[in-house]
């Protein structure tokens, strides 16, 4: 269990730095590097300044922390922001890009992408699939992935990725990782960017909390890159 904060100016800040991390991690080796993208705003950013910063995307695999339970071309789908942000300006092996089967519905598609992670993520000394990185937004209610406050996703111990149907957030159906998967991750990014997290923000850093999500992701090594006006 760890917690770093890093903090930086503004929101342009915090994709820019979350871009770095990503790179420098993809550029280190040529073996597979599995990355776990995010949603939101501040991901979508991260997500355009990392197409250009990766030297070669032959050895890295895409996936998403969590996705709606729509199909790919839904402006809901957050593998349509990725694709846009993404995808579309990088040469990547199609095979490389996991993409969640929103449109077979929340719990179909959770499943399955538990069992496409288990079969391409080699597991670690716990025993649980070892992402390289895993990016997560925050909400200002402390909501991660689609992990929220008061919801019993966040006490799943026995799945790596679930369905959920009841999200306060819209589109209700939606698919997440759950905790285990999580903290299993070498690095573990949480981005947060906004006055409006302020408040959410400072409670992540006085440590785990169940209701709060976000905080629970500090049960894994978490790096958390802030702006000054979510910084607590
Ligand atoms: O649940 C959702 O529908 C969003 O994807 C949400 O989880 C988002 O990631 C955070 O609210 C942070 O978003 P911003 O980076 O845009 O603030």
């Amino acid at each position: 269990m760890s917690i770093e904060i890093v903090r930086v100016a503004d929101k342009e800040a915090v994709a820019a730095h979350s871009a770095e991390v990503v790179a420098a991690v993809c550029n280190a080796t040529s073996r597979t590097v599995h990355v776990a993208l995010a949603g939101g705003t501040t991901p979508e950013r991260c997500h355009e300044l990392l197409a250009p910063l990766v030297s070669d995307w032959g050895h890295v695999h895409l996936w998403l922390s969590d996705e709606r339970a729509v199909g790919p071309d839904d402006d809901d789908s957050n593998f349509k922001m990725v694709r846009r942000s993404l995808l579309d300006g990088i040469q990547i092996p199609a095979g490389n890009v996991h993409r969640v089967l929103g449109e077979r519905g929340a719990d179909d598609a959770a499943a399955l992408y538990q069992a496409e992670v288990l079969d391409a993520v080699v597991a670690g000394a716990d025993g649980l699939p070892l992402f390289d990185v895993i990016m997560c937004g925050m909400g200002p209610d402390g909501h991660t992935c689609s992990l929220f406050p008061g919801h019993p996703e966040i006490h799943v111990d026995d799945r790596l990725v679930v369905g959920l149907h009841d999200s306060p957030k819209p589109p209700p159906d939606r698919i997440t990782f759950t905790l285990p998967l999580l903290h299993a991750a070498k690095r573990l990014m949480l981005l947060v960017a906004g006055e409006e997290k302020r408040d959410a923000m400072a409670k992540v850093a006085a440590g785990p909390d169940p209701a709060v999500p976000a905080s629970m992701l500090s049960l894994g090594a978490l790096e958390v890159v802030v702006d000054g006006a979510a910084a607590p």
